[in-house]
């Protein structure tokens, strides 16, 4: 290896889902690195890959099952040593790596919350009795339900500027985005309303960007410990060991929010049945570095409180 390691001559391989929201983050993450370490762009090289969850945009993710949709070319690109990191929306990371990869590297998270989207109306409360509203994710189905149980749902997929055109078509009067994608791609023209992380539940990781590498490659571990930041894996190490402590996935309606304040870690987490009819919500607060009892103590206390088929319709 060089003396210097990344470098022009042996860059950094990037891996990324091909998106513009992936890309963007995975510029973010050259950035930093870049900063931290005084190194030219051409020290780094980002390369696309497609994932299963890109090649099916026809059929509902639901449908297809499976974990992983999204992230398993990326990670055999990373075993293989084709690629040296890659950098992922940790919303959409399962609880576990494959054998040989470990997370560890978070960037600081953008914003938490989800935005209402409509050309129309300003807010949940404000659409119509019966109103169709787009969303593929589970969580924000139940959500909404649970909310207004006489809105209709509708299955919607594709990035922003599909959704966006979906809702100028008539599809629906209204949609989710998370403001992290919005506020990464700039979007300002798209007509939108943070929602409180108090009254909808954000999924778990969301806004949080996790770099994934090869256990043993300290090379990277090195370079990649200059642009953690701490704060945001407390906070995830709650969220996503209350996930894994409920079984659940990105297909699960599952809710959680660990934050810091004062130097102690308060995390809530919710459940909702899929068709909106209940919901359950436990909170906890412990010190900063409990996050992952605290997120196993509630996960325990929410699946005994649901008892078997809460997530099943
Ligand atoms: N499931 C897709 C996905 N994964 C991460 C984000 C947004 C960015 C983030 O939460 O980090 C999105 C889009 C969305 O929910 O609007």
């Amino acid at each position: 290896m060089d003396e210097r390691y990344p470098s022009p001559q042996t860059p950094l391989r990037i891996g990324t889902r091909g998106s513009p929201l992936a890309l963007a983050q995975a510029h973010e993450t050259k950035d930093r690195l870049m900063k931290a370490h005084g190194l030219p762009e051409n020290a780094f090289h980002i390369e696309p890959i497609r994932t299963t969850g890109d090649a099916i945009q026809n059929r509902s993710l639901s449908e297809i099952g499976g974990k992983g949709l999204f992230t398993r070319e990326i990670e055999e690109s990373l075993l293989g040593g084709r690629i040296d990191i890659a950098v992922h929306s940790m919303k959409d990371m399962p609880v576990d790596q494959p054998d040989g990869l470990t997370l560890g590297c978070y960037l600081p998270r953008e914003d938490v919350r989800d935005a209402f989207v409509s050309l129309k109306y300003g807010s949940i409360e404000d659409l119509p009795e019966g109103s169709v509203v787009g969303t593929s994710s589970m969580r924000r189905r139940a959500q909404l339900k649970y909310r207004r149980p006489d809105l209709q749902v509708v299955e919607f997929r594709g990035n922003v500027q599909t959704r966006l055109r979906k809702l100028a078509d008539g599809v629906a009067s209204a949609t989710f985005l998370a403001m992290a994608g919005l506020n990464r791609l700039a979007m300002e023209d798209v007509p939108y309303t943070p929602i409180p992380a108090t009254s909808m539940l954000p999924a778990i990781a969301q806004g949080a960007i996790g770099i994934e590498w090869r256990i043993g490659d300290e090379a990277i571990e090195t370079l990649l410990s200059a642009i953690h930041d701490p704060a945001t894996g407390l906070r995830l190490a709650a969220e996503r060991t209350f996930l894994r402590g409920l079984d659940g996935s990105c297909q699960t309606p599952i809710g959680g929010l660990a934050e810091l304040s004062q130097g102690r870690l308060h995390l809530r987490g919710e459940i909702i049945r899929p068709d909106g009819s209940e919901m359950l919500t436990h909170e906890i607060t412990g010190s900063e570095t409990d996050g992952a009892a605290m997120g196993m103590e509630a996960a325990a206390l929410l699946r005994e409180r649901a008892g078997p088929g809460f997530f099943s319709e």
